[in-house]
């Protein structure tokens, strides 16, 4: 039996596909609405905003009007260099009314009690007011141009017309090297860099043309290994390593990671990518009981091989599948079944379930067809979500280096949204 909460984020849209067009497209900055009604109600107005010849279809919006005048964008009440918030929130009446309401050519223009007037653009309208049918707001409207591309073992990330080679210099030198790489990490969830000269250094400023890296008890920055133990975790050894994300025992897992091989003398080695919603979608068709499952079960986890090291996420566990609570949207898998602590929380019948849902996952997530197999040869530099994409390799033998670095997730998003976002597109989505 599944619980209600499971049943509801089975039924909701599995994530955040399709956001081929942003839901305020329709309504393009200087959009005019050849339909324009009011209609006043004791606390809310509802304004109704079409144009038949852009094939704007008729949409009501209701606006509160306390909500209104906390939102008001004029520069006294709304900061519009930093775009926070000045006006006091508290000082407003609860029951404020306007005392006049007009539709001015591009926008809503109300008038308080106390003479202070308000302007709202049709777009801000269409953007934020509260509709009957709810739009996912949040997440849309910050999405990429694109819709994510969801692949399925090495044949989908081949270099083409669609994914043309991203060089080390083109990437370094040139805002569009750049914009496309970050574009493709947003939309692929991992980027492959070519040509990059073979030292730490070099990567260190690929990494950092990304975003600023996020210290470790692994490193401060960049970190570089072998199989030598340095750090008591099997990435230090010449083990297998079967597909799991990092951090798994952070509060906040690494939302980026960066491999680059810089020495090999040996057999074996290879990297393995498995994109990871993309398995979530197949569990959640094939084995919706294991999803909810997987959804549910709070796993947890740790880091305490180094000496001084004692690792433990807060909250203390988490699920394997991550849902925004807002928009029942997936956003992140946190799997690493070498990194999973003692599971003592759980009822043996709960333990039957879990263990069945993970044997499901485990299954999808080592089928042939979802795996990419990559030998990163010296001079390819790998960068991945680690929110999304896992990560492995094969066994070796031999002296191997690999480089690379971690990023932090909201620091990289930033970065991306505003190498796409103009700074009018920002007002809009905040
Ligand atoms: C990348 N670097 C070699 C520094 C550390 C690897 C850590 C792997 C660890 N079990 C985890 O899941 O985080
Ligand atoms: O050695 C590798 O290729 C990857 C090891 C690993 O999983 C890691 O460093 O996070
Ligand atoms: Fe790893």
């Amino acid at each position: 039996m599944l619980s209600q909460r499971a049943s509801r984020l089975l039924s909701r849209g599995f994530h955040r596909l399709p956001v081929s067009s942003r839901y305020y497209s329709s309504a393009a900055v200087g959009t005019s609405f050849n339909k324009k009604t009011i209609q006043q109600h004791e606390r809310q107005l509802d304004i109704t905003l079409g144009n038949n010849a852009t094939a704007h279809p008729a949409t009501t919006y209701t606006l509160p009007y306390f909500w209104l005048r906390d939102h008001c964008r004029c520069p006294s009440c709304y900061h519009p260099v930093t775009r926070q918030r000045l006006v006091n929130t508290f000082g407003l009446d609860r029951d404020i009314q306007p005392t006049s309401v007009t539709c001015e050519t591009d926008g809503l223009q109300l008038v308080w009690p106390d003479g202070h007037t308000s302007h709202y653009a049709y777009d801000w309208v269409t953007t934020h007011g509260h509709q009957q049918k709810q739009r996912k707001k949040w997440t849309d409207a910050l999405a990429p141009t694109e819709a994510i591309r969801l692949w399925r073992g090495g044949q989908d990330l081949i270099e083409g017309a669609e994914r043309p080679r991203l060089t080390f210099e083109e990437v370094i030198e040139t805002k569009q090297g750049l914009a496309q790489w970050l574009h493709r990490l947003e939309i692929d969830g991992i980027a492959f860099v070519e040509d990059v000269p073979t030292t730490l250094e070099a990567t260190e400023q690929l990494a950092r043309r990304l975003c600023f890296l996020r210290e470790t008890h692994y490193s401060q920055g960049m970190w570089s290994f072998t199989a030598d133990l340095a750090h008591a975790d099997t990435a230090y050894t010449q083990l297998a390593l079967g597909a799991h994300t990092d951090n798994t025992y952070f509060t906040e897992p690494s939302g980026l990671q960066m491999f680059h091989k810089l020495e090999f003398q040996g057999q074996g080695g290879d990297s393995l990518f498995v994109d990871g919603f993309s398995v979530a979608q197949q569990l959640k068709q094939q084995h919706p009981e294991a999803y909810a499952t997987l959804t549910q079960t709070l796993i947890p986890t740790h880091s305490a091989g180094d000496e001084h090291v004692l690792i433990v996420p807060t909250p203390r566990a988490y699920p394997i599948l991550n849902h925004d609570p807002l928009t029942g949207d997936l956003y992140q898998i946190r799997y690493n079944n070498d990194d999973r602590s003692t599971l003592n929380h759980l009822s043996p019948q709960q333990l039957d379930q879990f263990y069945d849902a993970l044997f499901a996952w485990q299954k999808l997530l080592t089928d042939k067809s979802n795996e990419y197999w990559d030998p990163l040869p010296p001079g390819r530099v790998a960068t991945f979500d680690n929110w999304r994409v896992l990560h492995g390799r094969s066994a070796f033998t031999g002296h191997r280096r690999i480089c690379g670095a971690y990023f932090p997730w909201d620091d990289y998003r930033s970065r991306a949204r505003t190498m796409r976002l103009s700074s009018k597109e920002k007002d809009r989505v905040l």
